[in-house]
């Protein structure tokens, strides 16, 4: 049980039909295996692993951002050395996707309480649609959500944060108004640019000073989202 109280048991009415979550970060806390698969494919380049907290404020644009981030500096790579090195961290983080990764404090809870108001549920992340709904079966979570759009569903180009992929989930999601819950600027921007409220969660993987995201809310535990949405 958590020792804080739970104020999500009285409240006003959320008007939402669907709400939308960012999966890393704002889901689950998958930084460690990614970071094992990312020091993976450095190794497998002769480069020197990075430690978690410097992988961490790199997570939010998809794997291959990551890799070409962690491999480059600020140096454009070239494909030809990328994409060998890419295959090996999809191949790694396939097959330890769900190692140390943890589900965030309240989040089942929260989502239990969404669902008995008949709010359906989705996720729309960078990451590979196929690895996210991996993880999420991995996790047993996969059943909660009524639709799961990745970074290659609409085609990387128009991953976040363009607004494609909330639009395309809130449509999958049945059409009604729905408010995105995230971690990062890919997420708020990509709520902002699809006339979505963004709720922002502190415990992820920001990149930046959380007030500086730009969110209509922002949230430390999942015992506030509902209060937070019912308050937008
Ligand atoms: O894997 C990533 O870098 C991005 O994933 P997210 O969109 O779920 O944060
Ligand atoms: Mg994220």
């Amino acid at each position: 049980m958590s020792e804080r109280p739970n104020p999500s048991t009285s409240f006003p009415s959320i008007r939402f039909g669907a709400v939308g979550f960012d999966l890393d970060g704002t889901l689950l806390d998958t930084a460690p295996d990614i970071a094992h698969a990312l020091n993976h494919a450095l190794q497998m380049a002769g480069r020197p692993a990075l430690r978690l907290e410097e992988v961490r404020p790199m997570i939010g644009g998809g794997a291959k951002k990551l890799l070409a981030r962690a491999l480059g500096g600020g140096e454009r790579v070239p494909d030809d050395e990328l994409e060998p090195l890419y295959a090996e961290l999809l191949d790694h983080y396939r097959a330890h996707i769900a190692v140390e990764t943890r589900a965030y404090d309240g989040l089942e809870r929260a989502l239990d309480e969404l669902a008995a108001r008949g709010i359906r549920l989705g996720v729309a992340t960078n990451k590979l649609e196929s690895l996210a709904v991996h993880l999420l079966q991995q996790m047993g979570l996969a059943g909660r959500f009524d639709c799961i759009v990745g970074g290659d569903t609409l085609g990387t180009e128009r991953a976040k944060p363009r607004p494609d992929m909330l639009h395309h989930l809130a449509q999958r999601c049945g059409g009604g108004a729905m408010a995105f819950v995230g971690d990062s600027a890919f997420d708020v921007k990509a709520a902002q640019a699809a006339g979505m409220p963004a709720i922002a969660v502190s415990f992820g993987y920001p990149g930046m000073a959380i007030g500086e995201l730009g969110a209509d809310r922002v949230i430390d535990h999942y015992d506030e989202l509902l209060p937070a949405l019912a308050a937008l």
